[in-house]
């Protein structure tokens, strides 16, 4: 049985002064005019399952203009027990809450996973390769604590590492022992990301396939530390990843900052051989994002026996109706779903039928 989100409130955050909303097993649509706080809704439910947002947002940005506390509180059911999930953000601080427990933002992964799609990741494939490996690791980050500590460690080194580079002279016997933390944290991380990719690939080149039949999806990782891929060993990418550094040596000193590792890193998709960044129609691109926004909730599902919840924010006037009915057609079931939009006439009947629909000006259906 899946764990269901049950009661989303909010107080005093962003737009809301109050705002309660029960939330139905299925799907729950949210509907209501532009600005009128549908995405902020969005973010305080990612905010409570995975531990940030999208927008990743200050503590003070979450406070309504004009008051000093918000509080948000969004509670769960399923395999026999009740979880509640707080964040209160005070005086510049974000404390989050299980059970009444002071825990941390990692302290909000592991129970419901979200996945989000918003008009934003539409153009994931065109975008700088940053968002391609943001859209990775953020959902690596939801499944593994393992993962989760080796971004944020990833991520401290390189900080570090550049630091010491934009040094003059660089301090290069500190330098070297940088390198090998470089080394051994990139490495595990790059073998989590070959792992995790290769499970999309193998769910998303179904999803692709249902959404345009004629078309075959490839999607691949390219390393800057050499060729990888998920049948090469830790010491092999560890060996690649030195041999790498150490002819970047001269490049990164001039340039003063790290040139390669997983920070450097591309994912690349392609349809029929052709690398979709340069080729694919904007209709592809959708269809591409699509895909893999299913194939993470169906790998969510693959390692933890139980779906993610759905958050579809404002992206059904975003998608042609085909494209609709695949991602509608998808969540008739398991996944509890939440959808955002202006217009409920971007839904078929059997849809509307189905959900509990929430007008955000107040009125409830
Ligand atoms: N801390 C805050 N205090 C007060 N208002 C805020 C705060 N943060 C955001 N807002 C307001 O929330 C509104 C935007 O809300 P949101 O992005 O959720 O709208 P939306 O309903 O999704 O709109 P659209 O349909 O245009 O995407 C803006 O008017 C913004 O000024």
């Amino acid at each position: 049985m899946n764990v269901l989100a049950r009661t989303l409130s909010v107080h005093n955050y962003r737009s809301f002064k109050e705002f309660d909303v029960e939330l139905d097993p299925d799907i729950t649509i949210l509907i209501g005019r532009n600005a009128v706080g549908k995405t902020n809704l969005i973010e305080s439910v990612q905010l409570l399952t995975a531990g940030q947002s999208f927008r990743r947002p200050t503590s003070s940005q979450l406070v309504r203009n004009g008051e000093g506390t918000c509080r948000i509180d969004l509670s769960f059911t399923g395999e026999g027990r009740r979880v509640e999930h707080a964040l209160v953000c005070s005086e510049g601080k974000k404390s989050f809450f299980s059970n009444g427990k002071r825990t941390s933002a990692a302290g909000m992964r592991g129970l419901v996973p979200s996945i989000l799609f918003c008009p934003d990741h539409l153009d994931m494939i065109k975008r700088a390769a940053s968002h391609r490996r943001a859209a990775l690791d953020d959902f690596g980050i939801q499944l593994n604590d393992r993962y989760a500590h080796l971004v944020s460690s990833y991520a401290r080194v390189v900080e570090q590492r550049n630091s010491l580079l934009k040094e003059y002279p660089v301090p290069t016997d500190l330098l070297v022992a940088w390198d090998e933390a470089l080394i051994q944290t990139g490495a595990a991380l790059l073998s989590h990301r070959l792992s995790l990719l290769e499970r999309i690939r193998l769910r998303m080149v179904d999803a692709y396939r249902a959404i345009a039949p004629t078309e075959a999806l490839g999607l691949s990782y390219q390393s800057t530390v050499g060729e990888i891929d998920k049948s090469t060993s830790r010491a092999e990418i560890e060996e690649l990843f030195r041999g790498a550094l150490s002819r970047a040596a001269e490049d990164e000193r001039r340039r003063g900052i790290t040139v390669v590792g997983p920070h450097r890193d591309e994912i690349s998709f392609s349809i029929d051989g052709r690398e979709a960044r340069d080729f694919a129609s904007q209709g592809q691109q959708r269809s591409l994002v699509l895909a893999w926004k299913i194939a993470e909730a169906e790998v969510a599902s693959d390692i933890l026996g139980r779906y993610p919840m759905l958050l579809l924010d404002d992206v059904m006037s975003e998608l042609d109706a085909r494209r609709r009915e695949a991602i509608t057609g998808f969540v008739q079931g398991e996944i509890q779903t939440i959808i955002t939009t202006t217009n409920l006439g971007y839904f078929s009947n059997d849809v509307i039928d189905r959900a509990k629909v929430v007008h955000i000006d107040g009125e409830k259906k």
